[in-house]
């Protein structure tokens, strides 16, 4: 065997979609006079946190949104940052609301993110949007998943019937990418870091999410010819003296292997915030009582 996998450019996709949105969002403003508005709070000076807030707040405004940005002190109190989090969910020219995870120590993500307004809730990461998206109701989807939905739909058309695996058990996208896997008739299996024999787990996968967290963890031999393979890691490791970004997966050998695979950069990262933005607008549209926007849910 050894052929090559068709890269999936997650890069060009999001571009796309932010092509798509810039378009809705005219129309929004247009039929409604309604801007779409999106807050993202920060809190402290994390270097990494800082470019993908920076970034966020870049394509907001790109597509004709509104950004508004939220920088608080290291130092700044859970009180604080509830009070910040009650003005935005009563500001109605705030459709969405993110706060950059992960926060300080000492600050309580949980408690942050379970005081914003559901309807305001663009990370998906509320307790009624989780408890929603597992029932089939209606809910604001987290944005990572969401984004791998989209390319796998893509890709593979109907996903119905086929064996997904998704490593990873997180919150943030293990645990939402199989509900939305499962709502897709996959059968589904969360694999994580003691799951035994991950290997021979992943190999029956016709669908591989990699979101462990650690870098370059799967490699060629653990997938199956042909797969689709959807690579959630951002890992900056250091390699030849210098420093490079890095996925779950060992690019070099699964591509020799799979049928298709997201590449990191220019993967899952850029529809992640493509995907922020479909949520902002989605948001806005059911705030005005209007119509979900075509091909931004799932
Ligand atoms: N409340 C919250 N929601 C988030 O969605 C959230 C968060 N907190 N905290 C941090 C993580 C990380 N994250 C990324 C988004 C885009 C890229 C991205 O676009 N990456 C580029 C490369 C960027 C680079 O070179 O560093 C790529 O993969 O091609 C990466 C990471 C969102 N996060």
């Amino acid at each position: 065997m050894g052929g090559t996998a068709e890269i999936i450019d997650g890069k060009a996709f999001a571009a796309g979609l932010r092509a798509q949105i810039a378009e809705k969002v005219a129309a929004l403003k247009d039929a409604h006079g309604l801007t779409p508005g999106l807050a993202v709070v920060l809190v402290g000076e994390d270097p990494a946190s800082q470019v993908y807030v920076r970034s966020k707040g870049k394509q907001t405004v790109e597509v004709g949104m509104n950004s508004y940005e939220h920088r608080l002190p290291e130092t700044t109190s859970q009180d604080e940052l509830m009070a910040l989090i009650a003005r935005l969910n009563a500001d109605p020219s705030v459709h969405g609301i993110l706060v950059q995870l992960p926060l300080p120590g000492g600050l309580d993500a949980e408690a942050v993110i379970n005081a914003i307004d559901p309807a305001k809730d663009v990370d998906g990461f509320h307790i009624l949007n989780v408890g929603r998206l597992g029932t089939g109701q209606k809910a604001m989807v987290p944005c990572t998943p969401l984004g791998c939905l989209m390319m796998l739909r893509d890709h593979l058309g109907s996903l119905s019937g086929l064996n997904a695996v998704v490593v990873g058990r997180s919150n943030i996208v293990g645990k939402p990418m199989a509900q939305l896997l499962l709502a897709e008739s996959c059968t589904v299996t969360i694999a994580h870091s003691r799951t035994r024999d991950l290997a021979a787990v992943c190999r029956g996968a016709d669908i591989l999410v990699a979101a462990v967290g650690r870098p370059e963890m799967i490699p060629g031999d653990w997938i199956k010819p042909g797969a689709t393979v959807i690579d959630v890691g951002i890992n900056r490791i250091e390699r030849d003296g210098r420093n490079v970004l890095v996925g779950d997966v060992d690019f070099a050998s699964a591509v020799q292997v799979a049928g298709a695979i997201t590449p990191v950069p220019g993967g899952v990262g850029p529809m992640t915030i493509a995907c922020l933005l479909a949520n902002t607008l989605t948001a806005a549209c059911r705030a005005a009582g209007l119509p979900d926007p075509e091909g931004l849910t799932p």
